[in-house]
C-alpha cells in the first residue's frame, strides 16, 4: 500500500468517525454509510468485481429493449469524450456494468479498475463511487480520485447521471470515468454536465419510443427548443391522464404542489390551464409561437409541441382473384379444401416479413411446408436452416444459435462459431418445436425478430441480420404462454400468420398423397410399383395416428417386402393391414373409456393377455403396456 492510500484511510476513518472535513456533504455522508451501513472497513482494499458471462447476460437481458434504444446516445456521448480518455459505463438500477464503451489498447487496465463490462459499482459493494453513490442518492455527481472509498480506486474520477424510466422508477446510471485526471475536482464539472445533458436526451428517446402510439407533450421554455431538446415530456393516454414522463417533468410540473398525487394518471386538465382537446387545435391551426400552455400551479407559460398519435390505417379489401399457387406450394397438397384456402394465404405472404408459424400434429409435415414456403420465395437460393429446439441442450442453444466468440465459455469452440442465425443469412431460418425453448433463448430470438439483429455469446455489438422466421409447434402456445413458459410478446410476434396443418385422417387427398409418394419410389429405384385393391383400402381405413410420417415409412416398408412391385394387402404393416379391427378398438390416447374396455376385454378373456392381443389385432406388449399405463393389475397379483 503506498503512502497515498494509508493517507486515504486514516482520512476516511476520521470523518466516517464524526470529524468535520472539507470534502463534499454528499462524498461525507456515503463515508459514514459505507461505515454504518454497509458495513465496510476502511482498511481493506477490494478488487473490482466483475461478474461472469451467464449472471451479465441475465442482467443484459432482464433490460434488452432499453439497452438498444440507449446505445446510440452512448455512441454519440462516447464520440465527445473519447479523445480526454474516458471511458463509458452503463449500469442497471443494481449497479452492475450492462454496456460499456472503452479504448481497447487499454482493457486490462481498465478491467482491473472494474472499468469494464460486467462490473458491480454497488455502493454496498465497492464504497463510495459515481455509479454506488448516484443510485443511493438519486442525483448527479462526480466522485472523484481520493473522494472514492476504496483505496483501489483513488486514482480514478468518476462522474455518474441516474436514468429514470417513464414512470419514475430508476432505471440505469449513466457514467463516464478516468483512469488519470487533473487534481482539481472543478476539471470534471463540464463531464458532469455531458453526463446529464445525455441521461437526460437517453429518457427522452425511451419515452418515444415507449408511447409511439399516444399523444406526447413537450415543453420547454424556449420555442425553438420545444421540439428538438425540450425539458418536459409527458405521454397522455386518450382521457388526458398522464401515463409516462420524463424526470424533468416530475421536478417542473410537481413543486409546490402538496397533493402527494403522484404525476402518474394526473389528468392534464389538473397541470395546465387547458383541456386535453385543445392539443388537437395546437397540432392543426396554432403559428407556433402561440403554442404555449399554462401551468396550473404557478402560472408559467411554457411553449409546447405536441405529437399525435400515428394515423390507424384502415386495411383496403384487396379484390378477391383466384392465386395461382407457385409450384413448391402446389406440391404441398392434392387438393383437400382446407389445404387449398391455407395455400392461398400463404401464397400471398410468402415474401413478407412476417414470421410465420405452423401448428399441427406430429408428423403432418410441418417442416414439409415451411420449406415449400422458402423454396416459393425470392429467399429460394439461399439457405433453409432448419433448428430443432427440443434436440438442442439448453446450455448450448444461445451459441449454436446466436453463435459465439472464440473461448467466450468453457467448451467454447477454439475459433469461434458463426451460429445457425447467421447461416441462415438471407434465407429462412425454421425452428422446431419452437415451444421447447428455454425462456432465456426466446428474449434473444425476439431482439432477432424485432431488430434484425443478433449478439453472438461473448460479444457486446450486435451483428446484422436478414432471415425470415419460420416456427413450427405441435404444442399450444397460448397454455404455454398461460402457464409462464413462453413468453406473451414472442408468441404475438410469431401468431400473425399461424397456419395449422390438418391430420392426415381428416384430409380429403389421401390418395393423391400416396400416387404421389408412391411415384416418388417409382422414380427413385425404377421398379413399376403399384397398389392392389384391399391394400389401398387398408390405407384408406387406418387412422394415421403419425401422420404422413407414419405413411411414408409404412410405404417404404411395403416397397421394400413386396414382390415385383406388386403391394398386396400382406405386405402392408400388421396395425395397418388389419385397420378396419384395429379401428373398432379406441385411439391410445382416449383416457377413462379405454381402460374400462380394457378391463372388460381382459376379464371376459380371463385375464389372457395373449387371446386379448389376438382380438385387440396387436402384440402382446401393447396389452401390457396399456395395462401398466391405466394401473389395471390382474385379480392373483393385487
Ligand atoms: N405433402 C407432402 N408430400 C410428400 N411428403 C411429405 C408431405 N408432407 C410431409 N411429408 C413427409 O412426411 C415426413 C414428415 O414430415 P415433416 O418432418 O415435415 O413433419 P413435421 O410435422 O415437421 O414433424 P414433427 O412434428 O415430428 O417435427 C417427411 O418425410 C416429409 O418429407
Amino acid at each position: 500500500m503506498d503512502r497515498a492510500q494509508t493517507a486515504h484511510i486514516d482520512e476516511l476513518v476520521r470523518v466516517s468517525g464524526g470529524v468535520a472535513s472539507a470534502r463534499d456533504a454528499v462524498i461525507q455522508d456515503s463515508w459514514r454509510r459505507c461505515v454504518a451501513d454497509h458495513k465496510l472497513d476502511p482498511a481493506v482494499r477490494r478488487e473490482a468485481y466483475i461478474l461472469p458471462q451467464d449472471r451479465l447476460r441475465v442482467h443484459r437481458d432482464a433490460m434488452d429493449e432499453f439497452l438498444r434504444m440507449a446505445r446510440f446516445g452512448l455512441e454519440a456521448l462516447y464520440r465527445q469524450v473519447a479523445g480526454m480518455g474516458y471511458v463509458l459505463l452503463l449500469t442497471d438500477s443494481n449497479g452492475i456494468t450492462v454496456d460499456f464503451i472503452g479504448d481497447p489498447t487499454f482493457d486490462n487496465h481498465l478491467r482491473r479498475a472494474g472499468l469494464y463490462l460486467g462490473a458491480d459499482w454497488n455502493e454496498g459493494r465497492a464504497g463510495t463511487c459515481a455509479v454506488g453513490t448516484c443510485i443511493a442518492t438519486g442525483e448527479p455527481l462526480t466522485v472523484h480520485q481520493t473522494d472514492h472509498f476504496d483505496a483501489t480506486h483513488i486514482g480514478l474520477t468518476c462522474t455518474a447521471s441516474p436514468v429514470y424510466d417513464s414512470g419514475g422508477e430508476l432505471a440505469a446510471v449513466l457514467d463516464i470515468s478516468a483512469l488519470r485526471s487533473p487534481e482539481p475536482k472543478i476539471s470534471q464539472h463540464l463531464a458532469l454536465q455531458m453526463v446529464r445533458a445525455y441521461t437526460h436526451k437517453i429518457e427522452n428517446a425511451n419515452l418515444y419510443n415507449n408511447f409511439r402510439r399516444e399523444w406526447v407533450v413537450k415543453l420547454s421554455a424556449s420555442q425553438e427548443f420545444a421540439e428538438v431538446d425540450p425539458d418536459v415530456v409527458i405521454a397522455l393516454d386518450g382521457a388526458g391522464r398522464i401515463i409516462g414522463f420524463n424526470h424533468r417533468a416530475a421536478q417542473v410540473l410537481l413543486p409546490g404542489d402538496n397533493s402527494g398525487a403522484p404525476l402518474l394518471g394526473r389528468s392534464f386538465a389538473d397541470l395546465f390551464e387547458a383541456e386535453v382537446d385543445d392539443l388537437v387545435r395546437f397540432v392543426r391551426s396554432m403559428p407556433s409561437d402561440q403554442r404555449t400552455l399554462r401551468l396550473r400551479r404557478c402560472g408559467t407559460s411554457l411553449f409546447a409541441q405536441a405529437m399525435p398519435p400515428p394515423a390507424v390505417a384502415v386495411p383496403r379489401p384487396r379484390p378477391v382473384e383466384e392465386t395461382t399457387l407457385p409450384e413448391p406450394l402446389q406440391a404441398v397438397s392434392g387438393g383437400d379444401p382446407a389445404l387449398k384456402s391455407m395455400l392461398g394465404r400463404a401464397a400471398k405472404l410468402v415474401n413478407t416479413r412476417m414470421s410465420l408459424l405452423i401448428h399441427g400434429e406430429t408428423g403432418t409435415g410441418k417442416e414439409h411446408f415451411a420449406k415449400a414456403l422458402h423454396r416459393a420465395s425470392v429467399r429460394a437460393r439461399k439457405p433453409f436452416v432448419a433448428v430443432n429446439c427440443a434436440a438442442l441442450p439448453e446450455s448450448l442453444i444461445e451459441s449454436e444459435l446466436f453463435g459465439h466468440e472464440p473461448g467466450s465459455f468453457t467448451g467454447a469452440a477454439a475459433r469461434g462459431k458463426k451460429g445457425l442465425v447467421l447461416e441462415a443469412d438471407g434465407g429462412t431460418l425454421f425452428l422446431d418445436e419452437i415451444g421447447d425453448m428455454p425462456l432465456s433463448s426466446q428474449t434473444r430470438l425476439l431482439r432477432v425478430l424485432a431488430e434484425r439483429e443478433v449478439t453472438p455469446v461473448g460479444r457486446t455489438r450486435a451483428v446484422s441480420v436478414d432471415v425470415r422466421v419460420i416456427a413450427a409447434t405441435h404444442r399450444n402456445l397460448i397454455d404455454l404462454v398461460k402457464a409462464g413458459s413462453f413468453r406473451d410478446d414472442l408468441y404475438f410476434r410469431l401468431n400473425g400468420a399461424v397456419f395449422t396443418l390438418p391430420p392426415l385422417r381428416q384430409r380429403g387427398d389421401l390418395d393423391w398423397l400416396i400416387g404421389r409418394l408412391l411415384a416418388e419410389r417409382v422414380e427413385r429405384e425404377a421398379v413399376d410399383y403399384a397398389l392392389t385393391a384391399p391394400a389401398l383400402e387398408a390405407l384408406r381405413a387406418y387412422s394415421w395416428p403419425g401422420n404422413v410420417r407414419e405413411l411414408v415409412n409404412v410405404l417404404d416398408y411395403a416397397c421394400a417386402v413386396c414382390e415385383g412391385g406388386r403391394i398386396e394387402l400382406d405386405d402392408l404393416p400388421d396395425p395397418v393391414q388389419r385397420s378396419g379391427e384395429y379401428e373398432a378398438w379406441p385411439a391410445p390416447v382416449d383416457g377413462d373409456g379405454q381402460a374400462d374396455r380394457l378391463r372388460e376385454a381382459l376379464r371376459r378373456m380371463h385375464w389372457n393377455v395373449s387371446a386379448v392381443a389376438r382380438e385387440m389385432g396387436v402384440d402382446r406388449s401393447t396389452v401390457h403396456r396399456q395395462m401398466r399405463r391405466y394401473g389395471i393389475v390382474p385379480p392373483h397379483r393385487e
